[in-house]
């Protein structure tokens, strides 16, 4: 069986509303795959779904082959680590803290210790902090380390979240809607960004997109997978979707609602 994440025929249904219906999907190693579709498609619930959130009425999910059975706490310690819309931080932590926190699942000391100040808690916490300069330096916001999440514009606090994420050396990483709220001059720097994590020297992760800014989608993406009704209508390279009918009528029609 294929390496990396896979959805087989996961359905999922809210009391009479069927949300997901026979999604099948894959994320291989060094994948960047984005999920598109109109407004309630499915593509919250699917992110749900892989985060744990969502438990899946049918199918299944498969990471290198094996059953998987996400819980939201638990997803680091698989490999995988998350964004969600909006960003997340914690208020009361500096911005080094926060992306800290992303990797303190790695320390061998408990809280215990480092509330006693014991000194293997001392050498975790060294070792966590080094480790969260590198991602910050990586992702080039490291002049914001000592500050108050809050304080910075939401493009900056985009991009925090993100170290957050990324500090658990993830393999997969989700993301749900990074490209909200930024503008223009920020989504092509963030496209960059994503287009480089399959690739980076240390740490690189396959990426799972769920995203409304279609070009982002189109830029970063090497399949796409889109839903429409809670259904896969069509998957394939950027090229290929753009032009699927399937694509074109989802969309059409979800327009022709809008204007209705
Ligand atoms: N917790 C819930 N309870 C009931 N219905 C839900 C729930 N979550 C989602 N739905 C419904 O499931 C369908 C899919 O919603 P979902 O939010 O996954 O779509 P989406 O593609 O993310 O939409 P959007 O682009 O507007 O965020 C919608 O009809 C939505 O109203």
């Amino acid at each position: 069986m294929a390496d990396g994440l896979a959805l087989h025929q996961v359905g999922v249904r809210f009391g009479g509303l069927t949300a997901l219906d026979d999604v099948s999907l894959t994320v291989g190693p060094g994948e960047v795959v984005g999920v598109i579709g109109p407004n309630g498609a499915g593509k919250t619930t699917l992110f749900n779904v892989v985060c744990g959130f969502v438990t899946a009425h049918t199918g299944t999910l498969t990471l290198d082959g094996r059953p998987l059975r996400p819980r939201p706490h638990r997803l680091t310690r698989l490999g995988i680590a998350r964004t969600l819309q909006g960003t997340g931080l914690f208020a009361g932590l500096t911005v080094l803290e926060n992306v800290m926190a992303g990797a303190s699942h790695t320390a061998r000391t408990g809280l215990l210790p480092a509330l006693l100040g014991l000194p293997r808690s001392d050498r975790d916490e060294r070792r966590l902090r080094e480790h969260a300069h590198a991602v910050l330096a990586d992702l080039g916001i490291t002049e914001y380390a000592d500050a108050a999440p809050d304080t910075l514009p939401f493009a900056v606090r985009q991009r925090v979240a993100l170290a957050r994420a990324l500090a658990a050396r993830p393999r997969l990483l989700l993301l749900d809607e990074p490209a909200g709220g930024l503008g223009a001059e920020d989504v092509d720097t963030l496209a960059e960004l994503i287009r480089q994590l399959p690739h980076r020297a240390t740490d690189p992760c396959a990426v799972l997109l769920v995203e409304h800014h279609m070009d982002l989608v189109m830029a970063v993406c090497d399949r796409i997978v889109v839903l429409d009704f809670g259904r896969v209508v069509a998957t394939g390279s950027p090229e290929a979707v753009r032009e699927d009918p399937a694509v074109v009528d989802a969309y059409l029609g979800a327009a022709v609602d809008e204007a209705a």
